[in-house]
C-alpha cells in the first residue's frame, strides 16, 4: 500500500501524486473504500453529528481533490484503499486539506474595503484554513494612501495575519514571495478585477507556469461542471477555481460569530465576561474600549453581527 494526494478526478477516475516517488498514477477507487474512519475533531463529523456524541466512526465519504489516500499499487487499477481523514474542505471549489486562501485585494480598483475582508476572513477561519493577504496595485496610490493604507492594515498582522504588497505589473513585493506555494495547497480568493490572474502571472517566471494553464487555473477554461483540480505551482498546488465567491455567513446562532473573529478567541481572558459575552452591548466589555480593536474592524463585526440577528428573527 502506497500513500498518494488526489489532486483531479475525471469521471470515475482520479489523478494522484504518490507521495514519495511523486509520479502521478490514475486510479479508481475499490469497492472496499466505503469504510473511512474519521476521527471525533474531523469538521465533517462535528456538522453531521452536531449534537450526538461524537465517538470513532464509520461512515462513507468519497474521495475528492486534496484527499490523502492509500492506493494499492500492486493492482493495475491502483484501487483507493482508504481515505485519511480531511483537515478542512472546501465545497467551491470542491477540495479537501487547503493549506491557505491567499486573498487577493487591489489597494484601488476594485476600492479596497475592509467589509469585505472581515467578511471573507470570517468565512475562512470558519473552514479552518490560514487566510494570507496580497494586497496588489500599490502602483495606483499615492504614498500617503498606501501608507494610510499600512496603518490600518497593521491591526491585521496585529492579530497574526500575513500580509504582502505588491505591484505585479512591474512585479514589485514578489522577492519574499518565492516560498508561498511550497508544500502547500492554495485556493485563491478575491473580487473580479482584483488582480489574481496577473498575481499568478508575475509569479511565473520564476515559477514555470504556462500561460494557458493560468487561464485554465483560474477557471477561465470551460469549466461545465463542479470538477476540480489541483495544478502544480510554485512547488505547491494551486486549486483550479478561485474560492468563497459567495460571500454568505452561516450562522445558527448570533453568539457563534465571535469565534471566527481571531482576536475575541486570542484575547478572551481579557475580557471579564468571557465566553458568556459577545462583546456587543456588554457596559465594561473589554473589546468596546477604544483603542481595543480597529474601529471598523468592531463596526464590521456589530453589522454582521446584527445582519445574522436579523436573518433569524426572519423564520
Ligand atoms: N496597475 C496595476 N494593475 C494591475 C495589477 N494587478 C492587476 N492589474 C490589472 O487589473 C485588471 C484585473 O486583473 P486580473 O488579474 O484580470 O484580475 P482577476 O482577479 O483575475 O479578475 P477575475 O478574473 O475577473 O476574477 C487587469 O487589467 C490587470 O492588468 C497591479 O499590480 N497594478
Ligand atoms: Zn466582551
Amino acid at each position: 500500500m502506497r500513500k498518494a494526494r488526489i489532486i483531479k478526478s475525471i469521471g470515475g477516475l482520479y489523478e494522484l501524486i504518490d507521495l514519495d516517488s511523486n509520479d502521478v498514477i490514475v486510479a479508481r477507487p475499490s469497492g472496499k473504500l466505503r469504510n473511512v474512519k474519521l476521527t471525533e475533531d474531523s469538521s465533517f463529523l462535528k456538522q453531521t453529528t452536531k449534537k450526538t456524541k461524537l465517538e470513532k466512526t464509520t461512515m462513507q465519504i468519497s474521495p475528492k481533490v486534496g484527499d490523502f489516500v492509500s492506493y494499492d499499487e500492486t493492482d493495475e487499477n491502483h484501487p483507493i484503499q482508504e481515505i485519511f481523514e480531511r483537515k478542512n474542505e472546501l465545497y467551491r471549489p470542491d477540495v479537501a486539506n487547503v493549506d491557505q486562501v491567499l486573498l487577493i485585494f487591489a489597494a484601488k480598483n476594485p476600492t479596497f474595503s475592509f467589509m469585505l475582508l472581515d467578511q471573507f476572513l470570517v468565512l475562512i477561519e470558519q473552514a479552518k484554513i490560514t487566510p494570507v493577504l496580497i494586497v496588489t496595485k500599490i502602483d495606483l496610490v499615492t504614498n500617503e494612501e498606501l501608507d494610510l493604507l499600512k496603518e490600518k492594515l497593521t491591526y491585521y498582522n496585529k492579530i497574526g495575519y500575513t500580509i504582502h504588497y505588491v505591484n505585479s505589473k512591474q512585479k514589485i513585493g514578489f522577492d519574499v514571495l518565492e516560498d508561498l506555494f511550497v508544500d502547500k495547497v492554495s485556493v485563491l480568493a478575491g473580487q473580479t478585477g482584483a488582480g489574481k490572474s496577473t498575481f499568478l502571472n508575475a509569479l511565473m517566471p520564476n515559477l514555470e507556469l504556462k500561460t494557458q494553464e493560468i487561464s485554465k487555473a483560474l477557471g477561465r477554461g470551460k469549466h461545465t461542471t463542479r470538477h476540480s483540480e489541483l495544478f502544480l505551482f510554485g512547488g505547491g498546488l494551486v486549486a483550479d477555481t478561485p474560492g468563497f465567491s459567495k460571500l454568505e455567513l452561516k450562522f445558527y446562532d448570533k453568539s457563534d460569530l465571535k469565534e471566527f473573529f481571531i482576536e475575541f478567541r486570542q484575547q478572551n481572558d481579557l475580557c471579564r465576561f468571557k465566553n458568556k459575552c459577545d462583546h456587543i452591548h456588554e457596559p465594561g466589555c473589554y473589546f468596546k474600549t477604544p483603542g481595543v480593536m480597529l474601529d471598523s474592524r468592531y463596526e464590521n463585526y456589530q453589522k454582521l453581527y446584527e445582519e445574522i440577528k436579523q436573518q433569524k428573527e426572519k423564520y
